[in-house]
């Protein structure tokens, strides 16, 4: 029989000139276990899946991928797979009941952070879709490269090259609204952005799932190339590859029930099912028979290619290896918190103006609150009563109630205003953050002050206009004081839905869930405000959300810009009356908008810690 190193296909491209170092993985007896937390019933001990209440993802498994080579990972659904991926890229976040034990090694050495020399592609192709495939390939150089300029641009260029994008690198990425580049150009630029700061190791989970069969070989192609043109060691998990891929592979991996039962070149396969007696369909491949026949033992029993003939035949081999390199330079890709902050606005800035239903829902949001608002309250605070003459309870009331309405209305839009598009949008953006902080392009502090420092003065900005308008719609005092503090209220109040937009996108692990339960949560914050219940029948343990409710605030600080220092007298015996008695609020004017400034303040700051939390809780 044949040794497994006469089956290497050698590369029939010949190696450049290679300026990058070669680094080799390696890792020893992998072993994951998950304690099942339900049951403590006594323990029953499976040989395969170990015992009933706990899980074994990865069993005693151990393995190479070499510099320069293909290694591709399989096995059924639930083998391990991720799982394995994940431990070798450090993406792996064990839960609290998670045991880890066995060893990785990278050329001999062991390592913390996968980035310090390699890569990670994602299955999903998360791209912001308002950039052309260039600019998305230039952000990434900016984010991840010391260069100049020139060598920057010339980065581009080189990998929109390797990676066959020349065709579409002027189109936009897109997405479901936005027409884009196709589903294999994606692919390829999500890992040209990987690619652009040259790691000697890239990892990719799923790089064809959802591609076709030409497309996805197309990919596999291109990827073989790197790997041989550029030494560079190339892992990644696959679920059933043509026959025409499984040839691009230099090793493989076959993982079932979190045990390996392959390991080696794809040309030895063939011989290893004969050696296994396994016999192998003149009509299909090596690999389809293993598929079919684990298939097939899963109900019956009769499995050929199992972990302990794999332990007899070819386990020896993998045990034996031991890299020829030692250590490894770790690449520095970190440019500095200025050039992050500059690249990250540009990007957002770029965003906003591609952004069709952004811009739209906000102008045309605006616009539709401004005459509908305008229109139900068109010069309430011209019907102001005398205070110098007796008024009547009714009109008195009906006034109060009316201008409590206004300014309700008018502090709610400039909330939902805010909150509004940041609900619709940051939950896409949210994921593209996430694999982009993930894959250490840039810090969690620079992208939310760039987010800060961008939405906050369009946000003012829109917010004076909205108020100017709706001010002299609803024919309110007409002096410059009283304007501005109605401004700076109403600035506030949309600043605080701001904050609470980004708070609750990163309040939870899911986005869909951030996304729905945004609104529900201002809910409370408009109940316990004070204004809707009576504050001494909700209970204390969670009546203290009335002081960070902007409801209670802005309806006072609105009120109090025209009704500050009024006093009524009724009929007929001339009783006066203060509206802030008739209202039942007294924390004054100045006040209010302190308070609301610091709210603002305080959701932006939340925000900004639960983003830090959540990239640790997270990986995309
Ligand atoms: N935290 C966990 N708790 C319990 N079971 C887990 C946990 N993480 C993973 N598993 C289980 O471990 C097994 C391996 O998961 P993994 O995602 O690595 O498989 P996979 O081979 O990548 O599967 P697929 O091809 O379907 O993505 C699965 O059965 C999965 O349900």
């Amino acid at each position: 029989m044949q040794s497994q190193d006469e089956y290497i296909s050698l590369p029939k491209v010949k190696p450049n000139k290679i300026d990058n170092q070669e680094i080799d993985l390696h890792w020893k007896n992998l072993t994951v276990t998950v304690r099942m937390e339900q049951s403590k019933r006594p323990k029953v001990t499976d040989p395969l899946l170990g015992s009933i209440d706990e899980k074994i993802i990865l069993n005693d498994v151990s393995g190479y991928a070499k510099a320069g080579q293909m290694t591709a990972i399989m096995g059924p659904s639930g083998a391990g797979k991720t799982t394995l991926v994940a431990l070798l890229s450090k993406r792996y976040k064990p839960g609290p009941n998670t045991t880890i034990s066995g060893e990785i090694l990278a050329n001999n050495s062991k390592y913390k952070r996968f980035n310090d020399f390699g890569a990670f592609v994602i299955q999903d192709d998360l791209l912001m879709a308002t950039l052309t495939v260039k600019e998305t390939l230039m952000f990434a150089a900016n984010m991840r490269l010391k260069d100049d300029l020139a060598q920057r641009m010339s980065r581009v260029d080189q990998i929109i090259k390797d990676l066959n994008l020349r065709g579409c690198q002027n189109t936009l990425v897109g997405d479901n609204i936005i027409k884009g580049i196709s589903g294999g150009e994606k692919k390829r630029t999500s890992i040209g952005m990987e690619l652009i700061s040259d790691p000697p190791v890239l990892i990719l989970d799923e790089p064809t799932s959802g591609l076709d069969s030409f497309t996805a070989f197309i990919c596999m192609n291109i990827l073989k190339k790197i790997t041989i043109n550029q030494k560079r060691t190339v892992i990644f998990t696959i679920h059933q590859p043509s026959i025409d891929i499984c040839q691009l592979f230099d090793r493989m991996i076959i993982l079932n029930n979190g045990q390996t039962i392959y390991q080696g070149n794809y040309g030895f396969l063939l011989d290893y099912c004969k050696q296994v007696n396994l016999n192998v369909d003149i009509h299909s491949t090596p690999l389809d028979s293993i598929m079919n026949n684990l298939n097939e033992a899963f109900n019956q029993g009769d499995n050929k290619v199992t972990h302990s003939n794999y332990k007899i035949y070819l386990e020896e081999d993998v045990l034996k290896f031991h890299s020829q390199y030692q250590g490894f330079d770790k690449r520095r890709t970190q440019t500095s918190f200025c050039q992050e902050m500059n690249f990250l606005m540009k990007r957002q800035f770029i965003n906003y103006v591609r952004s069709p239903n952004l811009l739209r829902s906000k102008i045309f949001g605006s616009v539709f609150m401004l005459l509908f608002l305008g229109w139900l309250f068109w010069q309430v605070g011209k019907d102001q009563p005398p205070q110098d003459e007796n008024v009547s309870i009714d009109d008195l009331s009906k006034y109060l109630n009316n201008m409590r309405g206004a300014c309700f209305v008018c502090g709610t839009s400039a909330i939902f205003s805010a909150l509004g598009p940041l609900l619709m949008l940051f939950p896409i953006e949210r994921n593209i953050f996430l694999k982009e902080e993930n894959s250490k392009m840039y810090r969690v502090s620079s992208y939310f002050l760039s987010k800060v420092l961008l939405e906050v003065p369009m946000n003012v900005f829109i917010q004076i206009l909205f108020s100017i308008a709706l001010y002299a719609a609803f024919g309110f005092i007409w002096e410059l004081e009283n304007l501005i503090l109605f401004t700076v209220i109403s600035v506030s109040v949309s600043l605080s839905g701001n904050g609470l937009g980004i708070f609750t996108g990163c309040l939870f692990k899911d986005a869909k869930q951030s996304a729905s339960l945004g609104p529900i949560l201002l809910i409370p914050l408009q109940v316990f405000s004070g204004q809707y219940a009576n504050l001494a029948s909700i209970p204390k343990f969670i009546s203290w959300v009335q002081y960070i409710s902007p409801f209670k605030y802005f309806l006072e600080g609105f009120g109090r810009t025209q009704l500050n220092d009024a006093i009524f007298h009724l009929d007929p015996t001339g009783v006066e009356l203060s509206p802030w008695n008739y209202y039942g609020m007294h924390f004054g004017m100045w006040n209010c908008a302190i308070v609301l400034i610091s709210i603002a303040v305080m959701f932006h700051v939340f925000g900004g810690i639960f983003l830090k939390l959540l990239v640790n809780k997270i990986n995309v």
